[in-house]
């Protein structure tokens, strides 16, 4: 203890990655006490979304490995920085990817989720100083990954980016509202805002995309129309994504050389309300594009293009009434909305069990991986410790 503050903790188990696309190497660590508006937290569990997956495999941006990936999680606060009132060792926790300082003109403004006085980045250290609370068993610094570093059994965050959490929700499923159940829900409930008997079209049908059609099912869309390329996802998929409430299925590879933008026009007579794209590939993007409606038809972005690819629209279909919005967090402000969110978990409105397909131990989390690679999964629990559950 320095000062009677709280001492650096060995960590028994964190999930490094050491390099690029490589399985994750478990290790112990050390994790520095919080510093001045941040909190160490002790992670329960965790799971893996897709965007860790993709700044896995990216290979080139140097100098970002090693590496704690996650930001999906849920933990109990283990001790606090200087000048943190907000919380106290015990609170139940989600850290999130997205920062709210609520203090900022667009933390303030109900028509922003993006802080302007923390502006988001994919940054290797932390939010205020830049500088790491990780390192290894050698005494090197260890990367941190989205603010959060959720694959550790503690870990460091800024104030601005954790929210408490109601304690009746199980910690399994106040981890899906630390990303993919709220990035899609807030997608169709918040940015979209779709109204009821309107039709929606979701290209991905992974959490995020399931998440998008939950949120639309809540607000009462008649059509939910999946687009998803995975036959073997797709034949697993179609009882389970009825429980999400899609309505219509389509894989590209069985409408042979007729366009999927085509057979959603078919399917909505003119074409989507809103239409979202939940996988990260820019031309799907403009799949999206062309499948909404003339007139008032609402693009949502949400997938993350790994080399930012631009978008190719046409500029004169965008004439037509179209339009086209990206979002971080589908809008969500986390601190505001993740309760909200969470009370509609405990009033039965929102289903957040039917995301969990598997569960593995923080040791197995390569298996994470494999089943998420593989189209097995939708989320995966990551435990730290089986007996905490
Ligand atoms: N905007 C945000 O704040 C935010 C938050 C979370 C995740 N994301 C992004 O959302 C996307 C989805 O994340 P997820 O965790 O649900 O991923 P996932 O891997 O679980 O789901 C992706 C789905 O897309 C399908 N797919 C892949 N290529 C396809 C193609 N060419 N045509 C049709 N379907 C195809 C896959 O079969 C899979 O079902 C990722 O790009 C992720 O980075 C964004
Ligand atoms: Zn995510
Ligand atoms: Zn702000």
């Amino acid at each position: 203890m320095e000062n009677g503050g709280p001492a650096p903790i060995r960590c028994k188990a964190a999930a490094v990655c050491r390099a690029a696309g490589e399985p994750l190497v478990i290790e112990e660590i050390v994790v520095d006490p919080p510093k001045a508006h941040e909190v160490r937290v002790r992670i329960i569990c965790t799971s893996l979304c897709h965007s860790d997956v993709t700044f896995w495999r990216m290979k080139d941006f140097p100098g970002i490995f090693p590496r704690i990936f996650g930001h999906e999680a849920f933990g109990v606060v283990e001790s606090v920085g200087e000048h943190v009132d907000e919380f106290a060792a015990g609170d139940p926790v989600v850290p999130t990817f997205l920062g709210q300082c609520s203090d900022c003109v667009d933390c303030k403004s109900a028509r922003s989720n993006m802080c302007s006085k923390y502006r988001f980045a994919v940054r290797p250290g932390m939010l205020r100083d830049g500088t790491s609370r990780f390192s290894d068993a050698s005494g090197n610094p260890l990367h941190h990954f989205l603010g959060v570093s959720s694959f550790s059994e503690y870990t460091v965050v800024d104030v601005n980016h954790v929210v408490k959490i109601n304690p009746a929700i199980p910690p399994s499923l106040a981890c899906l509202l630390s990303c993919g159940a709220s990035t899609g829900v807030g997608a169709a409930w918040k940015l979209a805002k779709v109204e009821p008997g309107s039709s929606v079209a979701i290209f991905g049908l992974g959490a995020v995309g399931l998440a998008v059609a939950e949120g639309a099912r809540i607000c009462g869309a008649s059509k939910i129309i999946g687009v998803d390329l995975n036959p073997e996802k797709h034949e697993l998929g179609r009882p389970f994504c009825k429980k999400f409430g899609v309505t219509h299925f389509i894989n590209p590879k069985e409408l042979g050389e007729k366009p999927v933008s085509q057979e959603i026009l078919e399917i909505t007579d003119g074409g989507a309300d809103y239409c979202f794209e939940c996988i990260g590939l820019a031309a799907l993007m403009n799949d999206a594009f062309l499948s909404s409606r003339e007139g008032w038809g609402k693009t949502i972005i949400l997938g993350v293009e790994m080399h930012g690819a631009p978008l190719s629209i046409s500029s004169h279909q965008i004439l037509h009434g179209k339009s086209v919005i990206g979002s971080l967090f589908g809008g969500v402000k986390p601190k505001e909305d993740i309760p909200i969110l969470a009370d509609k978990y405990l009033n039965k409105e929102l289903e957040l069990e039917k995301f969990i397909t598997h569960e593995v131990e923080l040791t197995d989390i390569n298996k994470a991986f494999d089943l998420l690679h593989q189209g097995k999964s939708l989320r995966c629990t990551i435990w730290m410790d089986k007996d905490a559950k």
